[in-house]
């Protein structure tokens, strides 16, 4: 299947509607190119008159008159060479700039259950190595193939009109050289697949132990990566060897084989010659029509490589543009209340992820949160609690029930309005690769200096980020400030903060913080939840005191509902993992309990 479809040219016809956004270039390029490839073929008309009249005229103006114009002719070509390079390069750049653009955007439309099931790695390839090839195929590739095709035409026609009889005896030489080396170029062509498979392979393992090299190091199993590294680049020169091989090979065959069919050529024709039925001049115009039919048909079989290849890179972006969002603005969407209300509910929700349909996560999830309670979640690991928040952000519609907020089902919403309403912060938190600044900013693109550092105080981060070198403009991204966990989780504050949304989503940090970031991120917190709708997963028993109501969930379903004195005097799961949970010595369980 794979092999099929990468051999076919077709999906390179998708990308003609980015070629013609761009006729200027496209019209430039074609024009550059007949011309070129006529002017070329013109040569061997020159060279025989030449031949024929030049040498034996009295006098010498025919061979200058002559050699005027085969400059002129050269002039022409540069110029038209020059511009064809030109027009097709830019074209080809231009066509990859505007894909690239649109995968991406298109890529960050996508939704959570996308993401489930294909690799980022892989659309980071398909966003840099496919559109190379494809700049490649829509620059030069394709430039160089309708120049050789029209140049092989020509020729081809051009020799016909020279030497019907000699014309007769290349074409039945013809299919005895074509033919093995279509065959030819094929087991090449899957050689050299197979060696850049390995390659890949190769470099995957190499990057992911990178990526892990401190895990690396502190197990030391660096005798035993780099031996399989070392395996493995040494598969991928097996194979690069052997395409190598048949590649050499290749070129002996088509060599020869060219060469000599237009030394038989020569002889049949020099026999004509010597006859009188030929004039030289006619021999040697005929021969250089053979040698660009020739040329122009062996780089057409290499182009073919590299052209199919980039069909392979353009199906498989057109098949990620082609994904549909699983997740959209409805085409009637109905409009949030104008002034939020913050209220969140659940009616009779049962949801199973797409990349697990096996395993249902929630089941027939009824409760409702009123505008500006905190609401604790509570429950064992893999209990479902992120996925309540997952459904409401609307990242995965439910597969029955419906999620509403501010009383509208979020199905029908706009899900740009409604996530304008939540702000997260995730267990998690992401710091991107940009400067403190940036990364608080990023909750709201476009608040101004003084606004993301007034959120900056408000989450208690305002002292540190100032310490740093560079204030607010320090880098603190990957290769940057490394920041600690309690810095990382009041950035996230501060940029939820930012949002000022009315609702908030909050997945306590599990990992223990020293005490004293730990009241820091306490505070800003605080600070955070104050006058909005909370929805906590709560690790710490400080939170969960503070809950107006705490939700205990545990296999999809909520099995407790209350404060965190009636519930343990309930007795039931939540007193068991109460006492797990929070007795982490700061604030005991049995005292929090009295
Ligand atoms: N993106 C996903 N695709 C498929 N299954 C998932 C996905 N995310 C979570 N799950 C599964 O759904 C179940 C509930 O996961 P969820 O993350 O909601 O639990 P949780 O209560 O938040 O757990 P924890 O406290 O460990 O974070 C788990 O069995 C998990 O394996």
């Amino acid at each position: 299947m794979e092999e099929t479809k990468r051999r076919s040219l077709k999906p390179l016809r998708r990308l003609m509607p980015y070629v013609v956004r761009y006729r200027g270039l496209a019209i430039g390029a074609a024009v550059s190119l007949v011309v070129a490839a006529v002017t070329t073929l013109t040569l061997p008309l020159a060279v025989r008159r030449m031949i024929d009249h030049g040498f034996s005229s009295p006098d010498s103006t025919f061979i200058s008159n002559y050699f005027g114009m085969l400059v002129v002719i050269a002039a022409v070509l540069a110029a038209a060479s020059a511009a064809r390079y030109y027009f097709v390069i830019t074209l080809g750049e231009r066509v990859v700039a505007d894909l690239r653009r649109d995968v991406f955007s298109h890529v960050t439309s996508l939704s959570a259950g996308f993401f489930d099931t294909v690799q980022s790695g892989e659309i980071v390839s398909r966003l840099t190595a496919d559109t190379t090839q494809i700049k490649a195929a829509v620059g030069a590739s394709a430039s160089l193939a309708l120049r050789n095709a029209i140049l092989g035409i020509g020729a081809v026609a051009m020799m016909v009109v020279t030497s019907p009889k000699l014309s007769g005896l290349v074409i039945v030489a013809i299919p005895v050289i074509v033919l093995p080396l279509v065959a030819f170029g094929r087991s090449v062509r899957r050689r050299s697949r197979a060696a850049q498979d390995m390659l890949a392979e190769a470099s995957a393992y190499a990057s992911e132990q990178i990526g892990a090299v401190r895990t690396l190091q502190a197990y030391t199993n660096e005798r035993l990566v780099t031996g399989r590294f070392a395996g493995a680049v040494e598969t991928a020169f097996a194979a690069a060897r052997s395409s190598v091989l048949a590649r050499a090979l290749l070129t002996f065959f088509a060599i020869f084989t060219i060469f000599a069919s237009v030394v038989a050529v020569l002889w049949f024709g020099s026999r004509d010659v010597l006859a009188g039925a030929m004039s030289p001049g006619t021999l040697g115009q005929f021969l250089l029509f053979s040698v660009f039919a020739a040329g122009a048909l062996g780089a057409l079989s290499e182009t073919w490589g590299e052209l199919s290849q980039a069909g392979g890179a353009a199906e498989r972006l057109m098949e990620l543009l082609a994904e549909e969002p699983a997740i959209a603005k409805p085409a009637n969407a109905v409009a949030l209340p104008a002034r939020p209300l913050g209220s969140v509910a659940f009616r009779g929700v049962s949801f199973t992820y797409p990349s697990r349909p096996d395993l249902p996560t929630l089941h027939d999830l009824t409760f409702t949160i009123k505008p500006g309670e905190k609401v604790a979640l509570v429950g064992p690991s893999g209990a479902g609690k992120s996925t309540i928040f997952s459904l409401i952000l609307r990242f995965y519609d439910p597969q029955a029930g419906s999620v509403l907020v501010d009383g509208v089902d979020v199905a029908a919403a706009d899900p740009a309005e409604l996530r304008g309403r939540l702000a997260i912060v995730p267990q998690d938190v992401t710091i991107f690769a940009a400067s403190a600044g940036d990364n608080i900013g990023f909750g709201r693109p476009g608040a101004s200096a003084a606004e993301v550092e007034a959120a900056a105080r408000d989450a208690f981060a305002d002292d540190f980020i100032r310490k740093l070198p560079d204030g607010y403009a320090t880098q603190v991204g990957e290769r940057g400030v490394t920041l600690s966990g309690g810095q990382r989780q009041r950035i996230a504050i501060a940029r939820a903060i930012l949002r000022d949304a009315p609702i908030l989503l909050l997945d306590e940090a599990t990992s223990a913080l020293d005490a004293e970031s730990e009241s820091a991120v306490q505070e800003a917190l605080e600070r955070l939840m104050q006058g909005r709708t909370s929805i906590v997963i709560a690790h710490r028993l400080a939170t969960v005191l503070k809950a107006d109501r705490i939700l205990v969930m545990d296999e999809g379903r909520i099995v407790e509902e209350g404060t965190h004195a009636s519930l343990v005097a309930r007795g039931g799961l939540y007193a068991r993992l109460a006492e797990l949970q929070f007795a982490d010595g700061k604030a005991g369980f049995a005292r929090a309990a009295e």
